[in-house]
Formats: structure tokens, C-alpha cells, sequence
């Protein structure tokens, strides 16, 4: 990322040099056979800039993803160009932002955050072990659906094990089902994103004329982009944390100190308060988020130690006086993604990381279960858009708050 950039800046630089070149060379010969003219020159290389931000913004044609997206009408999977910009502004501008955030995502993601407590809770009274990874798929999951279309995914069974099937064709790339396969068309709720696109498909007044394969196409690509990403990158954070006790312990005791069981939920003002908790999972997020489909995986990345000291050490105390953030502005680490491409999500991603994460630090204290050692939990990873731990995480919590949830 780093090198294009720097060949990005380049052109226009080495342009420059030689325009001065050529401005001081004495004309001897008004016909020389030589080198090509100046404006030939300009024109490559302004052509191979356009051709580099063309293939890197791009993505491939894969049947599999024609078929996910409604052949290209949604943004993640569509060709770079003036489509998916329009699209990608619908999203920005009316789904995604701020407000948004703000006035559904956060509250939908703290109701769905409670529930996962008290259903662990639950497994915590009876003494039973708990699928973690389970529970955090769930909250993703709900808090996703509840804001696309108004309506949690396991209400009843039968939609959860098909939203699931959905999720694994996904991930698998396999392309060979469409949403509505899945899920019953649903019917929008008011201020849920269905609501909004059926909104402005009435109004007609965005730039596209939008239809309802192209919603179809932007509920996939939030359902798809929205609940795996999410999930991942708080289960493995969890794994790290179990499999360094000293840093779950500071991080708890971060928690403790600022909190000490003051309330029943960590919100998202206090977690400003919290960054070693806020740290946690920033180490994570390249391991959860790198994608086969758009970039290499960690595993065969080379990480260049010059910028990460002990770069497959988890220590989210780097981060803590470090400047470098997660929302795609230091190409160190770029989970979102960095440039045109970069999530345009990225602060529902963020909110539902730091809210989930946090409160299962805050709720629970949490061990490997009795027969597994904690440095037995293994770090093994799923190939698939999102890398997923291979075996669940399964942990037994014990309730370290008093709560009356
Ligand atoms: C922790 C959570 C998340 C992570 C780590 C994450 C990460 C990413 C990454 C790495 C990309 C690809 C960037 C690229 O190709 O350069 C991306 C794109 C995208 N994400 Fe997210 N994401 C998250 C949450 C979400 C959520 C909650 C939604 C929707 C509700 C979402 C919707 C999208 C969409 C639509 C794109 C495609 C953008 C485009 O191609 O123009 N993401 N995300």
C-alpha cells in the first residue's frame, strides 16, 4: 500500500523533473529521431495512474460475485466506476452516517449487547460452558438485522439456520443463492435502512434509478459485510486475551478502576475512558478483517518489523501512545480497508467492537474451560472473506459484576 502511494506521489513528480530537464536542454535538432515528445510522455503517465487506480479500486469478475450481487448492482462486489460511486454515496450519505449511527445503530447494538449478558449469565448460573463464539455471532447478527430491516434473525428458528446458510454461501464466495433465497422479503420497519432505500427508490431522487434488485443487492452486501466482520475480530480478540492472562488481567483492571461496577453497561462515552480495552482488538482487526478475496491473509503477509516491533506478539499497549489509528489513515494497519474502497461503515464496525468487547471484559471474568489449558487455545484460522477461528471459542464466565439485568 505504502509502495503505491509513493508511486502515485511519484509521477506527477517525476513529470516535473523532466519537464525542467527538457526546458534546459538546448534545442539542437528541430527533427531528432530520439526520445518521444513531451506530451506523449505526459499521457502515459497519466494513463498508467488512471490504469493503477482503476485496478486497484477494482475487483475481479467472478461469476460467484456477479451472482452475489445482483450482477454489479451493489457496491461491494461492482466494478469501480460511476455505478457503484452513486451507490457508495447512498450508503455514506443516507446508512451510514454519523446520525445514523448515532440515532439506530448504537441503540439497536447496546439492546442486543445486554441480551448477549444475560444469556451468558444464564450459562454462567447453571455452570455450563459457553459457546462464545455462538453468543457473538448472535449479537452481530440481530444488531444487523434489527437495523436493516427491523427484525432480529433468530426471533424463530427457522429464519436463523437460513440466514446462516446465507452467511456460510458468502463466505464461501459460492455465490449460488440470493437473499431472498434466505430470508422472507421483509417488511420495513420506520428508520430501518430498508426503510430509508425504499424511501428514496419512491422519491426518486437519488442519481440512480434505483430498483429492488439494487436494494436487494445493498442488504446483502450490509448483511454479508456487516455481521461476520464484527464478530471475528471480537472472538479473536477474546482468544488473545485468554491466551495472555497478564494483559486480560490489566485490561479488566483498567475496567474495574474506571468503572467498578458503577453500571450495568458500558456505553460508548465510557469508552474513551478504557484504552487498553480499546487496544484489545485493534491487533486484531487485521487478523479478523484481511480477506482472501481482497487482500493476502496475515499468515502469508510479511509484516516488516521496522514498523511493527514484535510484529506476531499480541501487545495492544503498542498502540497506546502511538498516533497510528484503525479508520484508514496509517497504512500500517488498514482493517478497513484504506482510499475509495475503504469500508464505508466503518463507524458501526467500530461501535459494535468496542461495545460488544468491552462489556464481555466488563460482565465476566473468563477461563478455558476445565479439561483445556489456556495456552491450548489455538489460534488456527478459517480461509473464507472473513478469516474465522477454526473451532469455536468456548470459555466458562463467571459474573464479576453484580448486575440486575
Ligand atoms: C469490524 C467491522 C468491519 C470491518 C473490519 C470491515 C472491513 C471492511 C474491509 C476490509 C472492506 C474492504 C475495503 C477494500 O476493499 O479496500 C470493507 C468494505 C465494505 N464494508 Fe466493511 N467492515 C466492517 C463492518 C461493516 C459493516 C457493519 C457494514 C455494513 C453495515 C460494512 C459494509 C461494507 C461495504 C458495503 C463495503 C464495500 C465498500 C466498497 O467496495 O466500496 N462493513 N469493509
Amino acid at each position: 500500500m505504502m509502495e503505491l502511494h509513493l508511486l502515485l506521489l511519484a509521477q506527477p513528480i517525476i513529470l516535473i523533473i523532466y519537464l525542467q530537464k527538457q526546458k534546459a536542454k538546448p534545442v539542437k535538432n528541430l527533427h531528432p529521431p530520439g526520445p518521444p515528445g513531451l506530451p506523449f510522455i505526459g499521457l502515459i503517465l497519466l494513463a498508467s495512474r488512471g490504469c493503477l487506480i482503476t485496478a486497484f479500486s477494482g475487483r475481479p469478475h467472478l461469476v460467484s460475485q456477479q451472482r452475489l450481487s445482483y450482477n454489479g448492482l451493489d457496491v461491494t462486489f461492482s466494478s469501480y466506476g460511476n455505478k457503484w460511486r452513486e451507490m457508495r454515496k447512498i450508503c455514506i450519505i443516507r446508512l451510514f452516517s454519523q446520525k445514523q449511527v448515532h440515532r439506530s445503530f448504537i441503540p439497536v447494538c447496546k439492546d442486543e449487547v445486554s441480551r448477549m449478558i444475560k444469556k451468558i449469565a444464564r450459562d454462567a448460573s447453571l455452570s455450563r460452558i459457553t459457546n462464545l463464539s455462538e453468543m457473538v455471532v448472535s449479537f452481530t447478527s440481530n444488531t444487523i438485522c434489527r437495523v436493516a430491516f427491523g427484525k432480529r434473525c433468530d426471533d424463530d428458528g427457522t429464519i436463523t439456520s437460513r440466514f446462516f446458510d446465507l452467511m456460510h454461501e458468502t463466505q464461501a464466495l459460492a455465490g449460488g443463492f440470493f437473499v431472498e433465497d434466505y430470508l422472507p422479503w421483509p417488511k420495513s420497519m420506520q428508520g430501518d435502512i430498508l426503510d430509508s432505500l425504499l424511501g428514496l427508490k419512491r422519491e426518486g431522487s437519488s442519481s440512480v434509478d434505483l430498483t429492488l434488485e439494487h436494494i436487494k443487492a445493498i442488504l446483502m452486501n450490509i448483511l454479508a459485510g456487516g455481521t461476520d466482520t464484527g464478530s471475528a475480530t471480537i472472538i479473536w480478540a477474546i482468544t488473545a486475551l485468554m491466551k495472555n492472562p497478564l494483559i486480560m488481567r490489566k485490561a479488566k483492571a483498567e475496567i474495574r478502576q474506571q468503572l467498578a461496577g458503577k453500571k450495568e453497561l458500558i456505553e460508548e462515552d465510557d469508552i474513551v475512558k478504557l484504552p487498553l480495552s480499546k487496544s484489545s482488538h485493534k491487533g486484531d482487526f487485521p487478523v479478523a478483517s484481511t480477506s482472501s478475496a481482497f487482500g493476502p491473509k496475515r499468515d502469508n503477509r510479511e509484516i516488516d518489523p521496522k514498523i511493527w516491533k514484535n510484529p506476531d506478539e499480541f501487545v495492544p499497549e503498542r498502540f497506546l501512545d502511538s498516533e497510528i489509528d484503525v479508520r484508514g489513515h496509517h497504512p500500517e494497519v488498514i482493517p478497513f480497508g484504506i482510499g475509495r474502497r475503504g469500508c464505508p461503515a466503518m463507524l458501526m464496525g467500530m461501535a459494535e467492537v468496542e461495545l460488544g468487547l468491552a462489556n464481555l471484559l466488563y460482565a465476566f471474568d473468563w477461563k478455558s474451560p476445565p479439561a483445556m489449558k489456556e495456552e491450548n487455545v489455538d489460534f488456527d484460522g478459517l480461509p473464507g472473506l472473513t478469516m474465522h477461528k477454526k473451532s469455536a471459542l468456548c470459555a466458562v464466565a463467571k459474573p464479576s459484576i453484580v448486575t440486575g439485568m
